[in-house]
């Protein structure tokens, strides 16, 4: 499907006149829906729905999609848009009481022209800051006030980088607790012949298991069946390998110990309303997440989540997928 179903360019306006960079505009997307849209230099892009913060689309420079968006997707409020980079907050999955993966997927966020500055340089990167406050009806569910700021940038080498800073804007001294994943679902070509390197021999929860705790064997993870498993205090740097695609994803993460890896397989695909019964072997989900231990801010205390994605060309050949295929040649 393409990213730019349903939108209207002609009336796409600059988003701030204090934003730097000309390539950042706001435009209508799919059902009338705001979009920012962020170009980069070299011809990379990225789309990013005020509805939910969430990240429709990130191209590199050749114009190819490398975030998976559901045929299905219907962009239509309150449900969660099925594809790209959902953001799980203040709840990871079904961790709590609050609906799933929370409700930061399903409010509308607003461009924040003034955050406070960061420490580093964006100054050749298309960026934009959005900021999501709690309404009175979240805070009757969540009773906790916070301003919840994202920046999302594109670099000048097609990279993407999105930061989280949420603050505790309490004034009554309640501290509260959170979970939180960016949910990024990652457009493969095949699923198996997929790998994912930098969990090996870690330890997870297991959805599919009642979340029971196990060890990963030592091996890069391949895929052959549902999975839905919480990777716990994982390395900073995850790679996913596209043997088919020759290109590899490389997700760099700070302050967020955990990744969930998941597909939901043939099955669970079929049961879900927005996606495709055969998209499954298209995408994979690898969640930069903070769930096993919950982030605890007090009053005026603020948190930082930092997701890095890149891509790289690799050649990887090695024949552990398919030596049949290496051997063969084909
Ligand atoms: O259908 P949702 O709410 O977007 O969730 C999709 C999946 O998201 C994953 O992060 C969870 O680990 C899965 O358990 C869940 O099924």
């Amino acid at each position: 499907m393409s990213s730019e179903r349903g939108s209207s360019p002609a009336s796409s306006v600059p988003v701030s006149p204090s934003t730097p960079h000309p390539h950042v505009v706001l435009c209508k997307g799919i059902n009338g829906l705001d979009k920012v849209v962020l170009r980069g230099t070299r011809g990379s892009s990225a789309e990013v729905y005020l509805y939910g913060g969430h990240l429709t689309s990130w191209k590199n420079d050749h114009g190819e999609e490398l975030l998976f968006l559901s045929s299905k997707a219907t962009f239509k409020p309150p449900k969660a848009i099925r594809g790209g980079i959902p953001i799980c907050f203040p709840q990871f999955g079904s961790h709590g009481s609050l609906e799933q993966h929370g409700f930061a997927r399903n409010r509308f966020w607003v461009i924040d022209n003034d955050p406070p500055p960061f420490p580093t340089n964006i100054s050749n990167k298309a960026f934009v800051d959005l900021i999501l406050k709690p309404s009175e009806e979240d805070m009757k569910i969540w009773p906790y006030s916070f301003e919840y700021r994202l920046r999302i940038a594109l670099g000048p080498g097609g990279d993407l980088l999105l930061t989280s800073r949420i603050r505790n804007t309490n004034s009554d001294w309640k501290p509260f607790s959170f979970t939180f994943a960016y949910h990024t679902y990652f457009s493969v070509s095949d699923i198996s012949e997929v790998r994912v390197e930098g969990l090996e021999t870690l330890d997870y929860l297991d959805n599919l298991q009642n979340k029971g705790r196990f060890t990963e064997q030592g091996d890069a993870l391949t895929f052959e069946s549902e999975v839905d498993k919480i990777y716990l205090s994982t390395p900073t740097k995850i790679a996913i390998l596209d043997h088919e695609k020759k290109r590899t994803f490389v997700l760099r993460k700070d302050g967020l110990p955990d990744a969930v890896v998941w597909n939901p397989w043939d099955k669970k695909a079929k049961a879900m309303t927005d996606f495709g019964d055969d998209e499954y072997k298209h995408m994979l989900c690898v969640e930069a997440a903070a769930v096993e231990k919950p982030i605890i801010l007090k009053p005026g205390e603020e948190w930082k989540g930092r997701l890095e994605l890149s891509t790289v060309p690799s050649s990887y050949c090695s024949g552990q997928l398919d030596p049949q295929r290496v051997l063969l040649g084909s």
